[in-house]
Parts: structure tokens; sequence; C-alpha cells
């Protein structure tokens, strides 16, 4: 037991093997990095509830969520989503239309509307199942979130480049919370300075990871592709957005 304690304290992360300690909450890892801080908690929402969350989340009028290659479902923007309006976006560049390698929806307080990748999002009224979601993070953050965005990397062909989220709409050292579910995949954080300098954390079915500090300022993250994933993964970043006479 004391050993297995010992072993959690002691685990350093990152190609710096930055050190970590348990977090208030009892377990997982706080790591402290220069110029911010992450606090990982592994399988933070248990099993069953992970398992359910998929369910609900993803049920629609026409595909079983696990049993779809969702790259051939050209009409997803179309579909009956029951309980989360998922939408693939595009956004311009440099005159060009992109569809975006992953598809997302938006919920918070109304009127909050957070500009995200060049495009304007509005976000849906919380939905009982994300107010749940969100209730769950006070057990480790006294931080109050008015939104969430859902990512939906529906193989391990989606994914997310390098960014910060760093819009002014956050605030100055924005906390971000986020709840995953499904396949694991890889989120790496770079500082900004120095690319070798890197940390990677796997986040898998129920996991929870927590950037907050100056992070935003200092530090890159992505989630890269893995062509070996074939199924789906579910993100959910809670975060606070402030209105204009906040900021
Ligand atoms: O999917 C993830 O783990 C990260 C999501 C993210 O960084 C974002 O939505 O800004
Ligand atoms: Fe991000």
């Amino acid at each position: 037991m004391f050993n297995d304690l010992f072993a959690e304290v002691s685990q350093g992360f990152g190609t710096k093997n930055y050190t970590s300690t348990v977090p208030s909450f009892g377990r997982g890892h706080e790591i402290v990095v220069p110029h911010g801080k992450l606090i990982y908690i592994p399988q933070f929402i248990d099993q069953k509830i992970a398992d359910r969350t998929l369910d609900v989340f993803f049920e629609n009028d026409q595909y079983a969520w696990n049993e779809t290659n969702w790259h051939n479902v050209e009409n997803i923007n179309d579909l009956v989503w029951k309980n989360i309006a998922w939408h693939q976006d595009t956004i311009k560049m440099y005159g060009k239309e992109h569809t975006l390698p992953r598809v997302s929806a938006w919920y918070g307080d109304t009127g909050k509307s957070y500009k995200y990748s060049g495009i304007l999002l509005h976000p849906k009224p919380w939905s009982p199942a994300l107010l749940w979601m969100r209730e769950q993070l006070q057990k480790v953050s006294e931080h109050h979130f008015n939104s969430v965005l859902l990512n939906w990397y529906r193989s391990g062909q989606d994914h997310l480049s390098w960014h910060t989220d760093a819009e002014k709409e956050l605030g100055k050292n924005p906390t971000i919370a986020s709840l995953n579910f499904g396949e694991a995949r890889r989120f790496v954080l770079r500082r900004n300075d120095d690319h070798s300098d890197k940390i990677e954390i796997s986040l898998g079915h129920g996991d929870l990871l927590i950037m907050q500090g100056e992070l935003q300022h200092y530090w890159q993250h992505s989630v890269p592709k893995q062509a070996k994933i074939s199924k789906g993964r579910l993100n959910m970043t809670f975060r606070q957005i402030h209105s204009p006479t906040e900021l």
C-alpha cells in the first residue's frame, strides 16, 4: 500500500520528467510544469456511467454509434441526434473551405458566444446530462464553468492540431477541464519556446484532465492522428466564457 502511494507521488511526466503529487481529490496526478499546472485523474467517471454516456450522447435515429464507419456518413448534420446536436463544421482558410477533421457541439449558458477556429459558436442550452458532468467537476475544482465544447473524434483519422486555448473570451489564465470517453487518444503538450519539452498523456474512458494557471500562454496542445485507431472518442472541454464587459 505504502509503495503504491509512493509510486504515485514520484511518477514523472514528459521528456523533462516533471514530478507529480496526489491532488486533494485523493488520487490521480497533479503535475506542476513551468508556467502551469495539470491535474490528471484516470477513471474519474466510473466505467458504467462512462459506457452509458457514450450510448446517450451518440443516440440518433439511424446509426449504432459504435458499429458505424462515420467517415462514410455524409449527413451527420442532418441526423436526428437525440441528446447532443453534433455538427461537422467547415472553416474557410485562404479562401478555401475545409471540413474540420472532427465533429463538435457547443453547450452552455445562453448569450456566451465564442469564436473557435474562426467560427462563431452560439451555445445550446445545458442538458441534464451535461449539468451532471459539470457537477462532478466540482469534486476537484472550485472553478465555475459556464460552457462546454464537445469534440467527437470519429476514428484515429480525426485529430486536433497544435493550438492554445487563449481566446480572449476565456480570460487571462483559463482553467479548462476535459472529460474523455471511448477510445483512448494521445493528448500531447509542448512548450511554445522549446518543442522538445513535451508531455504526453493518454486520455481514456472516464479520464479527466484539467489545464490551469498560465499554461495556455506557454504551452500548446494537440490530439494527433493515430492511424491504427478505428473507433471513436468523445471529449468534453468545460470552460468559462467571459462576456465582453467582464474582460
Ligand atoms: O480532445 C482533446 O483532448 C482536446 C480538445 C481541445 O484541446 C479543444 O477543444 O480545444
Ligand atoms: Fe484546446
